[in-house]
C-alpha cells in the first residue's frame, strides 16, 4: 500500500438514498486484506454509498466520514509490529513501515464515529486470534461507536483469499450500510 487514496468512488445517483460517506483503511502485506478492502467497498458502492479506500499510512480528514472501516492482517494472534512486518518482508511482502497499529495511535482521544473493525486470518481457532478484534477495542476506546467486526480467511501466510471470501466481503458491506440505513443513519 502506498500513502496515496487506492480508490474514491462516488456512486451514481446513489441508489436507495443511502448517501452514506464510507472511509476504509486498511494495512495489508501481500495484498490479501487490500482485496478484502476493494470488495468491501463494491458492497457499500452497490448500496449507494460513497467509498474512499487508503493506506494505513495515510492520514486523512474525518470530519465528514459516517462510517469508518479500518482492517489488517492478523500477526501473532493481533495487529501487526514494526518486527512481524519484517518477518512478513521476509517472506516477500512490500516493505511496509508502518500500519494499524500506528495509525490508530495517532487518531485524536475521542472520534465520535461510527465505525467497523475487520482482517484476514490463517485459520479460524483460538490460537490465532484477530486484529479485528483488537481494532474493535482501540476504536471504543476512542469513543467510536463500533457496528461491526468480521474476520476473512486466507489459505497461507501469503494467501491467496479462501474460496468465497471475496463475495462474503461485498455481501458484508452491503449488509452494513443497509442495517444503518434502516436506522435512518446518516
Ligand atoms: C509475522 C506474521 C505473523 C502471523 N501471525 C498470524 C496469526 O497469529 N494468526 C493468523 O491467523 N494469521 C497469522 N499470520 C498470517 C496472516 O494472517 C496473513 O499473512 C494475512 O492474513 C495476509 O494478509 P495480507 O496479504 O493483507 O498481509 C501471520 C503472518 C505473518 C507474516
Amino acid at each position: 500500500m502506498t500513502n496515496s487514496i487506492v480508490a474514491e468512488t462516488r456512486a451514481p445517483g446513489k441508489a436507495e438514498g443511502s448517501g452514506m460517506n464510507v472511509l476504509i483503511v486498511v494495512e495489508s502485506c501481500f495484498g490479501n486484506t487490500a482485496s478484502i478492502a476493494e470488495s468491501v467497498a463494491e458492497g457499500i458502492r452497490a448500496r449507494g454509498g460513497s467509498v474512499t479506500v487508503v493506506g494505513a499510512q495515510a492520514v486523512p480528514a474525518l470530519d465528514d466520514v459516517d462510517l469508518l472501516l479500518v482492517g489488517a492482517p492478523t500477526h501473532n494472534a493481533g495487529l501487526s509490529t514494526p518486527t512481524s512486518r519484517r518477518q512478513a518482508e521476509s517472506h516477500g511482502a512490500v516493505r511496509s513501515v508502518t500500519g494499524v497499529r500506528e495509525w490508530l495511535d495517532a487518531l485524536p482521544a475521542r472520534l465520535n464515529v461510527r465505525a467497523a473493525a475487520f482482517d484476514t486470518v490463517a485459520g479460524r481457532s483460538i490460537f490465532t486470534g484477530s486484529a479485528a478484534r483488537r481494532i474493535v477495542k482501540r476504536l471504543h476506546g476512542h469513543a467510536c461507536d463500533v457496528v461491526g467486526r468480521e474476520s476473512f480467511l486466507v489459505v497461507s501466510r501469503v494467501g491467496p483469499l479462501a474460496g468465497n471470501e471475496s463475495a462474503r466481503a461485498e455481501r458484508w458491506g452491503s449488509e452494513l450500510v443497509e442495517r444503518l440505513s434502516r436506522f435512518g443513519m446518516p
